[in-house]
Order: structure tokens, then sequence, then C-alpha cells
């Protein structure tokens, strides 16, 4: 029988710096074949976790396990790993650079430079390979940089902000070679700022706050946690709402508002709004973003 692709889980993950608990008491698990968002604002604490898990940093306390089992160095080097720092040579051309770490990675020079010149062709920057780093624009650097994380066929991707800086094509066309690779069971975490990018790729969410996690699960799982909202449209005016209890009102217009209802609210204000000429009930899902602001008011 073929073995289901591993997930990667870090379980109470914790690392100090003098007093300060920059990651605290951290668990989340990453499930294979899904892309799970990281987010968190400025010092949250998701470079230090993304850097325990690739153990380029010392873990103070807690666990990060592949498979369920506990990683060993073997596991993190078959990993794809895009860090913050970037840590590509500015100075030397793009090619030879991705070829020398495909085989620091175990691939043979061959294999290598066919693979490099695949993701730069993808990546529309085929005619680049000879280049040095420093001679291509931020966002195209920003791509050589994912390409070196892909290039040896990754069991895992741990990304610190691929897309900062990259323009909606770029995002477009290393989405679609992440999904190749989540297609294959790969666990993708991926750190970002962009809510609404966040929003469109993820299958499930964690979300840091000094260096505590504030939520974590599907996007699903979450969305049915996250604020009942309601568009209600009563003809000809909707201001009633804002006097009706178990009803915060967050934008009214006219003959339309929409609202959070409180436990319990909703058969009341249903029947009231028929009595005012109710023309639309609507539930409306959260989306991501809402919820990040929700969890961490
Ligand atoms: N090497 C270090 N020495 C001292 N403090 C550190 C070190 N690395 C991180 N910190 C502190 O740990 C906290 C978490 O930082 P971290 O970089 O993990 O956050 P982050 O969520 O990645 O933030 P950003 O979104 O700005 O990249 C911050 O308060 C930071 O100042």
């Amino acid at each position: 029988m073929p073995q289901s692709p591993p997930a990667l889980e870090v379980r109470g993950l914790t690392r100090r710096f003098g007093e300060k608990t920059a990651v605290d008491d951290v668990s989340f698990v990453v499930e294979p074949g899904k892309m799970t968002g990281f987010v968190g604002a400025n010092g949250a604490g998701k470079t230090t976790t993304m850097r325990m898990i690739m153990g380029v940093l010392v873990i103070h306390s807690g666990t990060v396990l592949w498979g369920g089992r506990p990683i060993t160095g073997h596991d993190r080097s078959r990993f794809g790993y895009m860090p913050e720092e970037r840590g590509l040579y500015p100075k030397q051309p793009v090619l030879d650079q991705l070829v020398y770490l495909g085989q620091l990675r175990g691939m043979t020079r061959s294999d290598a430079a066919a693979e490099a010149a695949r993701l730069l062709e993808r990546f529309g920057l085929g005619g680049r390979g000879k280049d040095k780093l420093e001679s291509l624009s931020l966002g195209n650097q920003q791509r050589v940089q994912i390409a070196a994380s892909l290039l040896h066929g990754p069991t895992a991707l741990v990304l610190d902000e691929p897309f900062s800086g990259l323009d909606p094509v770029a995002v477009d066309s290393m989405v679609d070679l992440l999904r190749d690779r989540l297609r294959e069971g790969v666990p993708v975490l991926f750190s970002s700022h962009q809510l609404d990018l966040v929003d469109r790729l993820c299958d499930s969410l964690v979300v840091l706050s000094d260096g505590k996690v504030m939520a974590a699960g599907t996007s699903e799982e979450l969305r049915s946690r996250g604020p009942r909202r309601h568009r209600i449209a009563t003809v000809p005016d909707a201001g009633w709402l804002r006097d009706e209890p178990g009803v915060t009102v967050l934008d009214v217009d006219g003959s339309t508002a929409v609202v959070e209802l409180a436990d319990g609210a909703h058969e009341r204000v249903l029947s009231r709004a028929v009595g005012h000429g109710l023309t639309e009930f609507t539930p409306l899902e959260p989306s991501l973003s809402d919820i990040y602001r929700e969890v961490t008011r």
C-alpha cells in the first residue's frame, strides 16, 4: 500500500531571546498537500518559528515532527527553504548558483542544470541564466530565490515571505509551481503580510500574535468560527437595526445594512425584519482577513 505523504508538525515550540519569549508554546500542523498561510504582525515570531523548523536556530523547548516522528537533519535537507535573509550570492551568475545548490542537495550536475533552466523558463527568466543575480530587478531576484527552494523536488516547503516584492503575474506563476508540488502531497508553509493573497491561496491558516497562536485550522473551520455577519435590506430604510438588541451594525446605507448578530438573535431579527419590509437577509462568509483582524484585535 502506498504510504500517505508526511505532515509537518510543530508541538510546543518555544524560543527566547534574553528576557523576551519570541515564540511561546506554538503548535500547529501543516498537512500534506495543503497550503498553509502563516500570518502575524511584525515581530509576531513567524521567522523565528520557521528558523526552528529548519534547524537554523536552536529550539528552547518543544519539537518539530515530520511524518509523526522527530525531524532529522536528513529530513530537513530535503525540504525547500526560502529564508528571510534570502541567501544567494549577488555577484555570481544565476544559473551557476542554482546548479551548485542542486548539487549540494544531492542532484547530479546535469539534472540540476536541466531543472534550473526549466524553472527559470517558467519564471520568464530563460535568457538571464548567465547574468549576475545583482543585475536582475528585485522581483526577478526573488523569483530566482524561489527557484532555488524548488530545485531539488522538495518534500516540504517553508517559505518566509515568498510573495513580497512580486508583481501579480509573478505571484501567479509561483503559485502554479507550488500547486504542482501540493498535488504531490508536499506540505507548504508560507508567511505573508498580504492578507488578500493569503485569503486567495490558503487551505489553512495559522495566526500568530506576540509569539502565540491565536487561531489555527482549515479555512472552512476558521470561517465557521468567524464573526456571523449578515446583509439585511428592508425597504425603505434599514436604520431601525441600530436600536435592535443583539445587533451590531457595521455599515448602513439607506435600505441595506451589514450587521453582526449575537448568539440567539437570528430568529427574532429575521421576524422583525419581515415587519420592516424585508427584501434581503443574507449570511456573509467572513474572509480570512476578517478572521485575522478578529483574532488579533
Ligand atoms: N536574533 C535575535 N536576537 C534577538 N531578538 C530577536 C532575534 N530574532 C528575533 N528576535 C525578536 O523576536 C521577535 C520575533 O521576531 P520574528 O522575526 O520571528 O517575527 P516575524 O513575525 O517574523 O516578524 P516580521 O513580520 O517583521 O518578519 C521580535 O521581537 C524580534 O525582535
